[in-house]
């Protein structure tokens, strides 16, 4: 069989903004049910949720016959366990808090074989070679993987020309939780000198010829990153979505204030 292609790569050198949903469930069925709504990405989180490496594979195969594309988020940027991921068939990686040049060149490395990287060869027992069933893996592999970095820490914003520039580096997805948490404002990112440093990493990125994203739950927020550029932003938060969705639907019924009534008896 050929080796699949990663659409999401493809799609992001094209102009129309591409949205996501972040996925956090850490379970395959939560996953296939988003992966069913029509979202362009979905970003199954491997850092803030609570998964591993078989968790991570289970909603992959779980996906898989979706058009929506699965950005696999690893927890750091350890070359051991991106090789573990790029093994169980991750095509979109995403590494958190980047913050040099040099940790996105290792970034790169990690997933390249030999001789342009150090990615260790797992052949035929891996799901990204289909079990083998996909020839010439080794050599043609990079051409489907996609890395995307995270700039979400003021020496990112500060460094953001170095690490966009690396060759090997997709594109540069900003974290507004992280970066506003990291300059004083506790996740606000509506922050003027937050938003300024949104913005010009958006703008460096764009002019290094890379894709940006953001995650933008806010449809204002999303609406004027993608003004200023930002090719593709995660709209929504799943474990958000239905929570939002049950205290909206308990508050048709009763106040918020008054508590849970918990009964066994009816
Ligand atoms: O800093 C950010 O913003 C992110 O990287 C995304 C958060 O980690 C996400 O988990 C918020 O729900």
């Amino acid at each position: 069989m050929d080796l699949p292609i990663n659409p999401f790569k493809a799609a992001l050198r094209r102009s129309e903004p591409l949205y996501g949903i972040w996925a956090g469930f850490a379970t395959p069925y939560a996953a296939e049910i988003i992966a069913t709504t029509g979202y362009d990405w979905m970003l199954v989180d491997g850092e803030h949720a609570p998964n591993t490496v078989p968790t991570l594979l289970g909603q992959l195969q779980a996906v898989a016959p979706y058009a929506t594309h699965p950005v696999v988020r690893a927890v750091h940027g350890d070359a051991v366990l991106i090789k573990q991921l790029l093994d169980a068939g991750v095509q979109t990686l995403m590494v958190p808090m980047v913050e040099t040049a040099e940790q996105a060149r290792a970034l790169v490395q990690a997933m390249r074989y030999p001789p342009y990287g150090i990615r260790g060869v797992g052949g035929g027992l891996t799901r990204a070679t289909r079990w083998d069933a996909v020839p010439d893996y080794i050599r043609t592999a990079h051409e489907q993987l996609c890395l995307i970095v995270q700039i979400e820490s003021r020496l990112g914003v500060e460094n953001a020309a170095e690490i966009a520039a690396v060759e090997g580096v997709d594109a540069v997805f900003i974290g507004p939780a992280d970066l506003s948490t990291g300059m004083g404002h506790a996740g606000d990112a509506s922050q003027p000198e937050v938003q300024d440093c949104i913005r010009r990493t958006i703008e460096t990125t764009l002019a290094h010829g890379k894709a940006c994203g953001i995650l933008a739950p806010r449809e204002e927020d999303a609406r004027r990153y993608t003004d200023w550029g930002c090719r593709f932003v995660a709209v929504a938060i799943d474990i958000s979505l239905m929570r939002q969705a049950a205290v909206a639907n308990l508050a048709r019924y009763r106040a918020p204030s008054q508590p849970a009534i918990v009964s066994t008896t009816y």
